[in-house]
């Protein structure tokens, strides 16, 4: 791949993957086994006693078994990253780097599941029949529209979380950047306009969560791949894409970026033109989040102008606009309250959260991690770096205290500040 080339990386990323052992995952006990007496309390017959104990209270199994702090990573492989329909075995790989992010950031075990299945109501089923087994489940790289279908029904049918990282966790980061990247340029959410490059699950919930929050849906343009989502198309149309069909005559990227705010692409590489970004407003937003390849390089758009705020999904440029700075805290909120679900009011705790981190002072211990680049508020540091040790508490004790207001934590947390101490702890940031 030419960008993986260019980057230096090709060999690099395989060697890694593949040394000293394959993958990115091990699966390791966490009590000792070394004698038989170990023996008999792990496994027959002391084993019985933890059975026997959640076959009474099946509460107990937050208690007794892993459960409480182990999530399914799900995929069929079908909107892999930006590289589309590669199968599912082709995106274990992402599905194990996601498992690695919620154990490296939120101390969270997870398991990747690679279903070869593509029929919606087959997969809920089978994603349905896990629930004795996970505390969450975290749908990842489902294609749209099917994805919207399979996370509510999935959500109505099951009493722990179901969360599709793709939809969520990508409007919760990019609605911070959104809220810190208009502050610095002095404009209005509620006066912003969009063009959103892409109509599929990241897409529209982006939308949908902007929305909520106070953009208006009619200062909203929507592309899709057969171009702008108007009223009265009638080809290539599904309700959630009709949702944002716009009532104005613009046919092209190009039109629809006219004096438009900000940029949202969750699309493909490259798609965003030169003439699409000179035709942008004043100090316009571009949050470029296709992955691995944006739908423009920030040094494409320097190029270009030089007024505008550019952010990208990935780790090797400024202001990364993506789904980690949200999945691996909001789940460990979630697991430590035993939340039946996830609620709006959590995403928007969430938002506030990654947004409010990033006008704090950051510790020299963290900018140190930042590979020299500026780590205080500005244009090229309009979010918190994955590596802030400080999200996990910040995050999680915001989402923790949401669920808690909303009703849904099956296990309140009693002393909020023993577990922002727990958080520190866990976070390294103590
Ligand atoms: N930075 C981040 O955190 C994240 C980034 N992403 C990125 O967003 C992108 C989309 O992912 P996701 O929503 O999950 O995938 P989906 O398959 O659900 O959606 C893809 C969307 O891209 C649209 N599209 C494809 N080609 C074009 C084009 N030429 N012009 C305009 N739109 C086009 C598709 O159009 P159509 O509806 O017509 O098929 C579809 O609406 C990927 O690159 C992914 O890496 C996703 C999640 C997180
Ligand atoms: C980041 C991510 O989840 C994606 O690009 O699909
Ligand atoms: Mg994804």
């Amino acid at each position: 791949m030419d960008y993986l080339e260019e980057a230096g990386l090709q060999q690099a990323a395989l060697d890694y993957h593949a040394y000293p052992n394959p993958g990115k995952l091990s699966v390791v006990p966490t009590k000792p086994l070394r004698t038989q007496s170990d023996l008999a309390l792990a496994y027959s017959p002391g084993v019985a006693a933890a059975c026997h104990a959640v076959a009474r209270a099946p509460h107990d199994a937050a208690r007794y078994t892993a459960r409480a702090n182990l999530v399914a990573i799900v995929t069929n492989g079908t909107a892999v990253l930006g590289l589309g329909n590669i199968g599912p075995l082709a995106a274990k790989p992402v599905m194990e780097g996601k498992a690695c992010l919620f154990k490296q950031f939120a101390g969270v075990d997870a398991f990747d599941l690679e279903l070869d299945e593509t029929d919606p109501d087959k997969l809920v089923d089978a994603i349905a029949m896990m629930e004795p087994t996970f505390g969450g489940i975290n749908l990842e790289d489902i294609k749209a529209p099917e994805c919207f279908y399979i996370e509510r029904v999935l959500s109505e049918r099951m009493r722990i979380p179901v969360f599709h990282d793709d939809q969520h966790g990508t409007a919760i980061v990019a609605a911070a950047a959104i809220r810190n990247g208009l502050r610095l340029v002095g404009k209005a959410l509620a006066q912003a306009t969009l063009v959103c490059s892409g109509a599929g699950a990241a897409a529209i919930a982006c939308l949908d969560l902007l929305v909520a929050l106070g953009l208006p849906r009619q200062n909203i343009v929507l592309l899709d791949s057969r171009g702008v989502v108007f009223e009265g198309r009638d080809a290539h149309m599904e309700p959630n894409k009709a949702r944002y069909a716009t009532g104005r005559a613009v046919r092209s990227l190009e039109e629809a970026a006219q004096g438009r705010d900000i940029f949202l692409g969750c699309s493909a590489a490259g798609l965003l033109s030169a003439a699409a970004v000179r035709a942008l407003a004043p100090q316009p937003l571009i949050l470029a989040l296709a992955n691995p390849e944006p739908e423009i390089r920030p040094e494409a758009v320097a190029a270009i102008r030089g007024d505008a705020i550019v952010a990208t999904g990935r780790s090797d440029y400024p202001n990364q606009v993506n789904n980690v700075l949200c999945f691996p805290f909001l789940f460990r909120a979630a697991l430590d309250v035993g939340a039946t679900r996830i609620t709006h009011a959590m995403k928007a705790a969430c938002v506030d959260a990654i947004a409010n981190l990033a006008l704090q002072d950051v510790p020299a211990a963290i900018s140190q991690l930042s590979a020299g680049r500026q780590m205080a508020f500005g244009r090229d540091y309009i979010l918190p770096a994955p590596f802030d040790p400080r999200l996990l508490e910040w995050v999680a004790a915001a989402v923790a205290q949401a669920a808690m207001d909303d009703g849904v934590a099956t296990r309140p947390i009693e002393d909020m500040n023993r577990y922002r101490q727990a958080l520190r702890r866990l976070g390294g940031a103590a």
